[in-house]
């Protein structure tokens, strides 16, 4: 069964307005998210496997699926159900060969050309931009917009997860261009209420669909 995209929310705890990992876990899955990935770019691989561990517990309960950003070894580690990577990452190809086929690969993607190659190379998922601008990823380019979106919903049939810049007021929009489901970090973890906001982004996702 491929995994619910609705709401992905990703994890980067310093981005969460200084409140633990696992707070910010249990808020968003309070909220519904569908999905969690963690994204942590300065935690040794100890750490990383520690927090990977309990969210994997978290979001079982929760029936979410668990993705890990970047690390495939740590993904495999805490059984999470998949890995996402980006351009800059293990080649997609690569990744899905030590995946074997029963894991989830997300792969970024802000080109037809590359979504093209991410679906040959093995991605179940695409994560598609950024559409808008944002702040919580430096090295996120030049927004590709609604138009880039359609552009790769024309040219794959893989779900796609839009990022980048979404948030409960323009998600419709994202959903209306053909994405699956949305992918957020500030809108979310960088809430006052996470649980809250989780819960009118994913309103806001399920309506654009209806
Ligand atoms: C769902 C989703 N889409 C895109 C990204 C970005 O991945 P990447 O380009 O590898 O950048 P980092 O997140 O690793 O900085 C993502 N993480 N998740
Ligand atoms: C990880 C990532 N990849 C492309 S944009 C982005 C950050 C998205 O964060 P926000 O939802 O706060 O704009
Ligand atoms: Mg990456």
């Amino acid at each position: 069964m491929m995994a619910p995209w609705d709401l992905y929310v990703i994890i980067t705890t310093n981005l969460g307005g200084g409140r633990p990992t696992l707070e910010l876990v249990r808020q968003a899955l309070a909220g519904g998210a569908t999905a969690i990935q963690l994204r942590e770019k300065d935690l040794p691989a100890r750490e990383l496997v520690e927090l990977g561990r309990e969210i994997r517990q978290l979001t079982r309960a929760a029936g979410a699926t668990f993705i890990v950003n970047d690390r495939l070894d740590v993904a495999l580690a805490v059984e999470a159900d998949g890995v996402h990577i980006g351009q800059e990452d293990l080649p997609a190809r690569v990744a899905r060969e030590l995946l074997g086929p029963g894991k989830i690969l997300g792969v970024s993607t802000g080109t037809v050309l590359e979504a093209r190659q991410a679906v040959a190379d093995g991605a179940d998922y695409l994560g598609v931009g950024s559409i808008y601008a944002t702040r919580s990823k430096e090295d996120a380019g030049e927004p590709i917009g609604l138009a880039g979106l359609k552009a790769i919903r024309a040219a794959v049939t893989v779900p796609l997860v839009a990022i980048g810049g979404i948030n409960s007021n323009n998600a419709a929009e994202v959903i209306a261009a053909g994405a699956d489901g949305v992918a957020v970090v500030s809108a979310v973890i960088g809430a006052p209420d996470v649980a809250a906001a989780a819960r009118e982004l994913l309103a806001a996702v399920r309506r654009a669909r209806h």
